[in-house]
């Protein structure tokens, strides 16, 4: 009895296209229709539809969508600094940046990368951000869809020249939520929180639960 396998080649599964100011954007798709964008205008993941086609991330309907304004939506990465918590702009230079596709990245696991499509992208400093933030650098972003749909992002921040420096960094995910009423947020509630809206008070959370009665912009603290 002969046996069959289906390969699904990486390769023939990204598509480089365009996006609305002609900055390339690679889109990722699986065997069973689900797709991701991403733009090389930040590294950010624009869109991410489930197999129904359905769009799983937000994009504010007020976004400015030109360079070097960071879009308001997907995923945009912050890097080397979260918030204003430095001397940097807000959430730091890597989401106004044009990164580049990184044919020849330094290995990652197998699992990383098998039966799934994917694309590696590079972020160096330019003479400008060196100014600004003297640390030689290489980011690496791996950007992968898996055939169950599930989309991955794994970062590698390799310091070039052996100076320690430190960092912040963050996904800045807007999820889409057709009832933000009906959202709950378990496991975080014991955690203390600074409140953005209160000038970064800090507070105990009491409920079994966050939830969303209006808006919310807070902060939790954690120790590693
Ligand atoms: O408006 P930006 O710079 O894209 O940042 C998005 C949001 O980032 C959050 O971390 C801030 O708490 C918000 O105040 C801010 O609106």
């Amino acid at each position: 009895m002969g046996h069959s396998a289906a390969v699904w080649d990486h390769r023939t599964a990204i598509e480089v296209t365009k996006d609305w100011n002609g900055i390339d954007q690679v889109v990722l798709r699986n065997p069973q229709g689900a797709s991701a964008r991403v733009s090389l205008h930040g590294g950010q993941v624009t869109s991410w539809r489930n197999e129904q086609g359905e769009e799983l991330l937000f994009t504010s309907s007020k976004a400015i969508f030109k360079p070097p304004k960071a879009m308001r939506g997907g995923i945009p990465i912050c890097f080397p600094q979260f918030g204003n918590c430095g001397s940097l702009e807000q959430h730091g230079f890597a989401r106004n940046k044009l990164w580049t596709i990184d044919n020849n990245p330094p290995p990652l696991p197998p699992n990383d990368s098998h039966g799934k499509s994917f694309v590696d992208l590079l972020l160096k400093p330019s003479e400008e951000d060196l100014k600004g933030w003297p640390h030689s650098f290489e980011f690496r972003l791996r950007i992968s869809l898996a055939a169950d749909g599930v989309l991955t992002l794994i970062s590698r921040i390799r310091n070039i020249n052996g100076r320690p420096f430190s960092f912040s960094f963050a996904y800045h995910t807007y999820l889409s939520v057709s009832d933000i009423s009906e959202v709950r947020i378990e496991g975080l509630e014991t955690l203390d929180y600074l409140d953005n809206l209160c000038q970064r008070e800090r507070f105990t959370e009491q409920g079994d639960a966050i939830t969303f009665e209006s808006e919310v912009s807070i902060l939790l603290i954690t120790t590693v």
